[in-house]
C-alpha cells in the first residue's frame, strides 16, 4: 500500500524499485497506491482481513501510513513492513524498522521480523472511533497543541523542516498555559499541573524528537513523561535537547513507567485536552492508553 503524496513524492518514486526488489526476491505482491488517506485505511484493513498464513502487509509512506499498517496488523499474525518516506519516520526511529527505502526494500525481501509492543488507546475517539493502536507516543500538553497547529500549517506555502516545526513551537510557546492533568497511572490518581505529559510506547515524535527516550518497544511498558509547570523561557531552553532526548535531565522533568496510564483534564480555559498520537488527532481525553505487549510483528533490518 503506497501514498504516493507522502514525502512530497518520494512514495511514487521509491515504488518502482521497491516493487522491483520485493519481485526478484520471489515475492508475489498486490500494489495499491492510495487515492485519499481513507482509501488508505479501508484497504489496509481489507487486505489484512483478506490475509493468507505467509502474507505481509506493507505501506511506504510517513507516519500517517505506517500508523494506518499498524492500526491493520495489531493483534494478527501479519507482519508489517514500513518503507519510510515522509518527513518524520519517528515510528521507524523509535522501533527499530529500517530507516531508508533500501534498507527496508532489504528488511521485507529477507522476511526479518521482531515482535514490538503497542499502545491502545480508548475513549470516545475522532469518527465515533473506541479503539485506536498507536506506535509512538500519545501527547495532551504543549507538545499536542504543537503537533496539532503543525497539521493545520499549509506546508504547501514552505518546507516541512524542523526550523519550520520550531516556528510553529515558538507561536504556541507565545500563549500556553500549564495543563490540568487528573492522571490514573496504575490506578493510582494523581491530579497536577503540568506543561505536558507524553505516554511512550516508542520514543519519538515531531519528526525527530527523542521525548520518551527511555521506551523500549520490547519491555511490555509505557514510558511517562511529565514536565512540570515551568516558565516560557525554560521550557524555550528545554526545546532544543528534546532532539536528543537530554531534556529528561531537567529537574523540572519526571519519568515513570507504567502499563496503564488514563490521561483526563483540561486546558487553562477548563476546555476538555486533546490526545495526539503517531501525527494524527486521535480526540477529547479522557483517554486510556495500555501497554500491549508483543501486539505487531515488524520486519526489521
Ligand atoms: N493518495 C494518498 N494516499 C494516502 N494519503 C494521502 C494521499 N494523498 C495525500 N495524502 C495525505 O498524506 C498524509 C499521510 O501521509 P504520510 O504520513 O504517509 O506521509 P507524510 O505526511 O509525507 O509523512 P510524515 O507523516 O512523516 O510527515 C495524510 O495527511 C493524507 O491526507
Amino acid at each position: 500500500m503506497a501514498n504516493p503524496a507522502a514525502g512530497r513524492g518520494r512514495g511514487a518514486k521509491a515504488l518502482p524499485s521497491l516493487v522491483q526488489r520485493l519481485r526478484r526476491a520471489g515475492h508475489r505482491l498486490h500494489v495499491h497506491e492510495s487515492t485519499s488517506y481513507a482509501d488508505a485505511r479501508l484497504r489496509t484493513v481489507q487486505a489484512v482481513a483478506a490475509s493468507q498464513p505467509g502474507d505481509a502487509l506493507v505501506v511506504v509512506g510517513g507516519d500517517g501510513m505506517a500508523h494506518l499498517g499498524l492500526n491493520a496488523c495489531a493483534g494478527t499474525q501479519v507482519p508489517l513492513g514500513v518503507v519510510p518516506v515522509g518527513t518524520g519516520n519517528d515510528f521507524c526511529r523509535g522501533t527499530g524498522a529500517a530507516r531508508s527505502v533500501a534498507a527496508a526494500s532489504r528488511a521485507i525481501a529477507a522476511g526479518r521480523t521482531r515482535l514490538v509492543d503497542l499502545a491502545e488507546v480508548t475513549g470516545a475517539l475522532r469518527e465515533g472511533a473506541e479503539r485506536r493502536w498507536v506506535g509512538s507516543v500519545v501527547s495532551t500538553g504543549y507538545d499536542a497543541r504543537v503537533n496539532r497547529r503543525a497539521n493545520a500549517f499549509p506546508w504547501s506555502l514552505g518546507p516541512a523542516s524542523p526550523l519550520a516545526y520550531a516556528g510553529i513551537a515558538l507561536a504556541e510557546l507565545r500563549t500556553f498555559e500549564p495543563m490540568h492533568y487528573r492522571l490514573t497511572i496504575d490506578g493510582a490518581v494523581r491530579e497536577l499541573p503540568a506543561m505536558f505529559v507524553a505516554v511512550g510506547n516508542a520514543g519519538y515524535f515531531g519528526g525527530g524528537m527523542n521525548i520518551c527516550p527511555r521506551a523500549d518497544v520490547t519491555d511490555g511498558l509505557l514510558e511517562v513523561m511529565l514536565i512540570h509547570p515551568v516558565s516560557r523561557a525554560t521550557l524555550l531552553r528545554l526545546l532544543p535537547s528534546a532532539f536528543t532526548g537530554g531534556y529528561v535531565k531537567d529537574p523540572a522533568v519526571e519519568h515513570l513507567r507504567a502499563r496503564e496510564v488514563r490521561v483526563a483534564g483540561t486546558d487553562e480555559a477548563g476546555q476538555a485536552m486533546f490526545a495526539m498520537a503517531d501525527g494524527e488527532e486521535l480526540g477529547p481525553a479522557p483517554v486510556t492508553v495500555r501497554a500491549v505487549p508483543g501486539a505487531l510483528h515488524l520486519f526489521v533490518p
